[in-house]
């Protein structure tokens, strides 16, 4: 299954994911999907026991949750969405339901029932193609499930008590989340991962397989819903005549009423999977995908727009230490998290609001709480905080891109503008300002720290016994090197001031490691010896004359066999990805972004061969490179 075509299908529509979990918006952030996040007011209180199977409960509630949201949001913003994509996960044991516990008495009743047991867990899944038709809400409901089954061990009660008292089971399926402290009491997996998270993202994907490339005429299976008057079902609704084009619109003859909640739409079907027509078909998209209705909401567009307030708001909260308040404890009223923080009440709380919306803070009725993504990365003191980066986005990019057209106008950088001081004078508060150097170095520090696995393990680097990090800053990649390639000896190589200064970066409870910090110029002074030489993120930042300085230098001290590692985001030819490249060089520095071909000839011009390049699918991606050999 081509995972890409099938999510590329869901890039131009205006996707709704209806619910507030944080892993839902996770697993599909992480696939890359772009959607909005409306969490459904649905109460899960339908009646269990009119529910022939546990899963059922779970594929009508699922259901309703985005039938919800769709109906609200074409009833209330006139903005219909494209796809609603609902869900909803029980843990089933001893053919008992079990949804979030209400409390800790609770959650202690529902592990008890798991302990030394095997369990099933299901995810019900809904995804709802909406439009908006005379007024008239007419959707497409196709919805299934996934089970995985879960085994946990024999636990003593003072385990379940400490893992209950950790915060983590309130807001979860049975009591515990398999992705954190609660995959300690699990002894195994049988099935979908993802699917006990939350999300069954690979049954997702071969659904949307199969509703955006139906099977021809010939071969569908043919699946009767005899229970829903009215309704066709898909196998009616593929192009036959084209076995690649999407659904073609059929007349029908359910509609909704405004309550969204059409009597199809309460019927719930049983098996795996099913598709329910409510009242029309998905749009047509000629061959490349691209949507012929005239009227869509460019919601690409409108994200853009608002791109700018998310990002305040996350360096706000970072710049509030709010994820650092709410790491390890409980869930918190806003009104207690802003006398803490000593800011305004209602000033937090739509702070707070703006979080949860962007999927970095939960909210449940007992308060804010951080989502597992903001403990690791959002937090100051985690091992992947990014919190420096955010804080440098903050003070130093936010000003310079206000001056962005000024910035575009003139050409230039905007330092003046933005800070009342030349570039010139900015690097003399670097080496001045402890505060500006050490935002910095935490800056540089969080992308490399993130980065550096990709970049140490992008090409086998076992045959080198020695590297020299250039501006290697804190160490953050010597030291990724050491621990992949124990025979490597690194040495880090970087200015004085940044040299002084590392000793708050490097990694705690270690065995001192094989990491020399040497301090130098790069520009101007005597290289350390290495069979390796290291450039990351130093290429990009400086003007042509300089990196012929640079370069040069390396390659007259490297000999033949040696090697030179560039890591860099590596433009594609067309030089308009990845945007995250493309987009800072908006910051209008000296230096720029090169594609594969650009970085491959520059490093020729300098006697290197053999160049290689490996997109990593991270930030960072890899250039290597020999020094030639003299009979070359
Ligand atoms: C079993 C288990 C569940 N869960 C979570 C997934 C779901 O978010 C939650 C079950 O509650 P749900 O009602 O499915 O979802 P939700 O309340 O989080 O969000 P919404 O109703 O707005 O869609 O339990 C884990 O995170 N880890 C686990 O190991």
């Amino acid at each position: 299954m081509a995972l890409h075509p099938v999510l590329g299908k869901l890039v131009r529509k205006r996707v709704v994911l209806a619910s507030a979990s944080p892993r839902r918006q996770e697993i599909l952030t992480n696939v890359g999907l772009r959607f909005e996040v409306v969490p459904s007011w649905f109460k899960e209180t339908l009646e269990k026991s009119s529910f022939a199977a546990p899963y059922e409960y779970a594929v009508e509630t699922a259901k309703q949750k985005a039938l919800e949201v769709a109906n609200r949001m074409h009833v209330k913003h006139l903005r219909t969405p494209d796809v609603v994509i609902g869900a909803d996960t029980i843990v089933s044991v001893d053919e008992q339901i079990l949804e979030k516990p209400v409390d800790k008495q609770d959650a202690y009743r529902m592990l008890s029932r798991l302990n030394g047991k095997e369990h099933s867990v299901f995810t019900g899944v809904a995804i709802i193609h909406c439009r908006s038709k005379d007024n008239q809400l007419e959707m497409e409901i196709t919805d299934f499930y996934e089970e995985t089954k879960v085994k946990f061990s024999e636990l003593s009660e003072e385990l379940l008590w400490e893992y209950i008292h950790s915060g983590e089971p309130m807001d979860k399926a049975g009591g515990y989340g398999i992705q954190a402290l609660g995959g300690m009491l699990v002894e195994y997996v049988h099935g979908d991962f993802l699917n006990v998270v939350g999300f069954p993202l690979n049954h997702f994907c071969k659904k949307l397989a199969e509703l955006y490339y139906p099977p021809s005429k010939h071969n569908v299976q043919h699946k009767k819903y005899d229970s829903i008057p009215s309704v066709d079902t898909f196998e009616n609704l593929s192009d036959g005549e084209s076995e690649s084009s999407n659904f073609t619109e059929h007349k029908v003859a359910s509609k909704l009423d405004s309550s969204g909640m059409d009597s199809s739409a309460a019927v719930h079907t049983s098996g795996k999977s099913s598709a329910v027509r409510t009242g029309f078909t998905v749009p047509l998209e000629n061959q490349n995908g691209v949507s012929q209705s005239p009227s869509k909401f460019p919601s690409k567009i409108l994200e853009l727009m608002d791109g700018f307030r998310a990002s305040k708001a996350l360096f706000v909260a970072s710049k509030l230490k709010i994820f650092d308040h709410l790491k390890d404890k409980g869930p918190m009223k806003a009104v207690d998290i802003a006398n803490d923080i000593g800011t305004s009440v209602c000033g937090t709380e739509r702070l707070l609001d703006a979080c949860a919306s962007l999927g970095l803070l939960e909210k449940t009725p007992q308060g804010y709480s951080n989502t597992d993504s903001a403990n690791t990365f959002l937090t100051s003191d985690g091992k992947y905080s990014l919190h420096g980066y955010i804080i440098h986005s903050n003070d130093h990019l936010w000003p310079l891109f206000t001056n962005l057209e000024s910035a575009v106008k003139e050409g230039g950088r905007q330092n003046h503008r933005a800070f009342g001081k030349k570039a010139d004078d900015l690097f003399k508060d670097y080496y001045h300002s402890q505060e500006v150097k050490q935002r910095f170095m935490a800056a540089m520090h969080s992308i490399a720290h993130l980065t550096a696995r990709d970049v140490a393990t992008a090409f086998d680097l076992s045959q080198f016994k020695s590297a020299c990090d250039l501006g290697g800053c804190t160490g953050a990649l010597a030291h990724e090197l050491v621990q992949v390639y124990p025979n490597l000896k690194v040495t880090v190589f970087d200015l004085p001031e940044v040299i002084a200064n590392i000793s708050y970066f490097q990694p705690s409870g270690q065995h001192p490691a094989p990491v020399t910090f040497v301090s130098g110029d790069f520009f101007k002074d005597n290289l350390p010896e290495a069979d390796l030489y290291i450039l990351s993120r130093v290429l990009h930042d400086w003007p042509d004359e300089k990196i012929h300085v640079l370069l040069s230098k390396i390659s007259a001290v490297c000999r033949p066999g040696s090697a030179l590692l560039v890591a860099e985001t590596v433009l594609d030819e067309q030089k308009t990805n990845p945007s995250v490249a493309v987009l800072q060089s908006l910051s209008m520095t000296e230096g720029k972004q090169r594609s594969g071909s650009e970085y491959k000839q520059l490093l020729e011009k300098y006697g290197f061969t053999d160049v290689q390049i490996k997109i990593t699918g991270n930030l960072l991606d890899a250039v290597l490179c020999f020094k030639k050999s003299l009979s070359l």
